[in-house]
């Protein structure tokens, strides 16, 4: 396929095309097709069927008869798109597509409309090479996903990819976000959102109205080269979510192990009673809150750590090494599912006394207490102990619900940011007080019995207790008249060294100590 020497085509790209009288490189789109209007009648019948498409409507093209052309097909005609289908073998694939839209041959399907959807997969592109003849001048809209080793390796989208083989061509890049199902269904609300990008505007214009047309949201993101960025959206899974998850996983893991040797296997290995029935939930109920607990230190420790090292630094003009960044950006995060495990662990809690084994225990107790005479059993220690670390445990549950309520965007958004930090920020810090209260009421003296040291192992709530205190501990040190302070003047812009900023290397070391406060 030798190109022929039309100017902006690269022949070792393109698919090589047969010269024709358009120009070749700019879109060209016959100024009467976009005048057009793209919505035309309702082409659904009262009763819901699909009417025959009325001879005036503006034809979409589709390349390909897989799943995706075929929800597309439905969606075009039902918001009053006339469509015709491109397939290699029509006669086998019409049956598939609503009877308003036409299936015929590729070529023919290429003829007769100016924006054509290319559902195709990327490795098949290269034998449309063909058409390239009759598709000079048209608009193709590229909705290809590449797999995410596809997207890593080749660099290049296929969006791009597609220009490349098609320059006579405006290719624009949508509704790869959306997929098969979404189209067929219908977008329930208006929400949707589509990203476009194209290096044409006008071929965007169109493109963005055929989407608005089917109900979904069109959103600008700019030209072709934003395409790669685009292919890789529909490829994350909750992006910002994935350390925060391992992290909670990598402590629970660790929680539940050490709560399984001590309360499971020491009492087997050492007695030889079998204590197997605590897994589902007793194990995991002390794993649960440690975790909760843990995390909820972690989303304060990182303010503690950058509010010290601007201490340290005496400025807040340098930046925070990048783990530190990191971890501060994704303290929501580690908050909500430090929320989320609280939760579970005040629903198991409750369970605990449905439990049979729990039964079973009374029970044996009772009769124990018959057997050897006693009566009125009651240790007034316990009894306190336990009433107010149950309600310290609400208390800080309740707190905690605050700041997940208020992170939702809707009720975020009826804040303002002094009311938003004073919750999260304060009220946070509240939560992290009311649980550690809530543990060392629950923990009482036990961390000091020696019969509570399991294969030499501390009870669990020790443990956790060791980061939720430094932190805490931290926080009061800050609010120390000297050291918050010189915190507020650091973050108003004081510096401990302001002439590191403002003087050249050579001086660096004459520098003199100024304040700007
Ligand atoms: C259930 C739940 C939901 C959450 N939802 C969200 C959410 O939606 N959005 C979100 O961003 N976070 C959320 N978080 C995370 C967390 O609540 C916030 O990041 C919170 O602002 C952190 O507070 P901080 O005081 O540690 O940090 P910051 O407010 O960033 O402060 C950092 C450090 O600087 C100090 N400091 C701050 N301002 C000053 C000042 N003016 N003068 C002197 N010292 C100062 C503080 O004492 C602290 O030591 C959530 C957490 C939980 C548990
Ligand atoms: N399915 C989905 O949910 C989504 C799909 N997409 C994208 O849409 C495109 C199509 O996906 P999908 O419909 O699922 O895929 P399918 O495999 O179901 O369909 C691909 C179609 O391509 C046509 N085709 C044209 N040339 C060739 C060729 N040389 N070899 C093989 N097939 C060819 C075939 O139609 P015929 O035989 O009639 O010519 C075939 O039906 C892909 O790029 C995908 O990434 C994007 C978002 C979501
Ligand atoms: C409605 C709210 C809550 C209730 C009813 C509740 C109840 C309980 C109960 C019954 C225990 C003892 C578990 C056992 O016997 O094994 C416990 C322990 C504990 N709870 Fe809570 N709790 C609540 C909220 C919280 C919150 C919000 C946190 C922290 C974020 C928390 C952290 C802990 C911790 C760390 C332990 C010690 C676990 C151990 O070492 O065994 N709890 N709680
Ligand atoms: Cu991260
Ligand atoms: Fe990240």
């Amino acid at each position: 396929m030798a190109a022929e020497g039309s100017g902006a085509q690269d022949p070792a790209l393109g698919c090589g095309e047969p010269p024709t009288t358009k120009n070749s490189g700019s879109a060209t789109s016959t100024p009467g097709e976009m005048d057009k209007p793209l919505i035309s009648r309702r082409l659904v019948d009262s009763d819901g069927s699909l009417a025959e498409a009325a001879s005036g409507a503006p034809k979409v093209g589709i390349l390909g008869t897989g799943d995706f052309a075929r929800s597309l097909a439905t969606r075009l005609v039902r918001s009053g798109f006339s469509v015709v289908v491109g397939s290699r073998n029509p006669k086998r694939t019409a049956g598939l597509f609503p009877s308003a839209a036409q299936v015929v041959f590729q070529a023919e399907a290429v003829e007769s409309s100016e924006v054509i959807f290319v559902a195709v997969f990327r490795e098949h592109y290269s034998s449309l090479c063909g058409l390239s003849g009759q598709l000079a001048g048209k608009i193709l809209v590229d909705v290809s996903n590449p797999t995410e080793q596809e997207h890593l390796q080749l660099r290049e989208s296929n969006a791009e990819y597609l220009a490349a083989l098609f320059p006579t061509c405006t290719v624009v890049k949508a509704f790869n976000v959306i997929s098969a199902w979404t189209l067929q269904a219908g977008p329930r609300d208006g929400n949707r959102q589509v990203p476009i990008c194209s290096d044409q505007p006008e071929a965007k214009r169109v493109v963005s109205e055929l989407a608005h047309a089917m109900g979904f949201t069109p959103v600008d993101v700019g030209s072709l080269a934003a395409a790669w960025e685009v292919e890789a959206r529909p490829l994350h899974l909750f992006p910002s979510w994935k350390v925060p998850v391992l992290l909670a996983l990598g402590l629970f893991v660790f929680f539940y192990a050490y709560n399984l040797t001590r309360d499971v296997l020491q009492p087997y290995v050492r007695e030889g009673k079998s204590k197997f029935y605590k897994l589902p939930l007793s194990v995991v109920n002390t794993s649960l809150p440690c975790v909760a607990y843990v995390l909820l230190s972690l989303v304060y420790l990182p303010g503690v750590l950058a509010a010290a090292l601007q201490l340290w630094r005496g400025t807040k003009y340098s930046r925070f090494p990048d783990w530190l960044d990191h971890w501060l950006q994704h303290r929501k995060q580690i908050g909500l599912l430090s929320f989320f495990c609280a939760a579970l662990h005040a629903l198991y809690s409750m369970c605990l006394p449905l439990r049979i084994s729990y039964r079973y225990d009374l029970v044996n107790l009772a009769l124990k207490q018959v057997l050897t005479n006693k009566s009125h059993l009651w240790v007034e220690e316990n009894v306190w102990r336990m009433e107010i670390y149950l309600s310290l445990g609400v208390l800080a549950l309740g707190t905690l619900s605050l700041l997940a309520v208020t992170s939702l965007p809707s009720i975020a958004n009826s804040l303002n940011w002094r009311e938003f930090s004073f919750v999260q920020s304060s009220l946070g810090f509240v939560a992290l007080v009311l649980s550690t209260l809530h543990t060392l009421t629950y923990g009482w003296t036990r961390a000091f019995e020696e019969s509570r040291y399991k294969f030499y192992l501390p009870p669990t709530f020790t443990l956790t207790l060791l980061v939720p205190c430094l932190v805490i501990l931290a926080k009061a040190l800050f609010l120390l008249p000297c050291v918050s302070r010189r915190l507020t003047r650091i973050r108003r812009g004081w510096e401990k060294d302001s002439a590191v900023k403002f003087t050249l290397p050579v001086d660096h070391a004459l520098g003199q100590k100024t304040s700007h406060l």
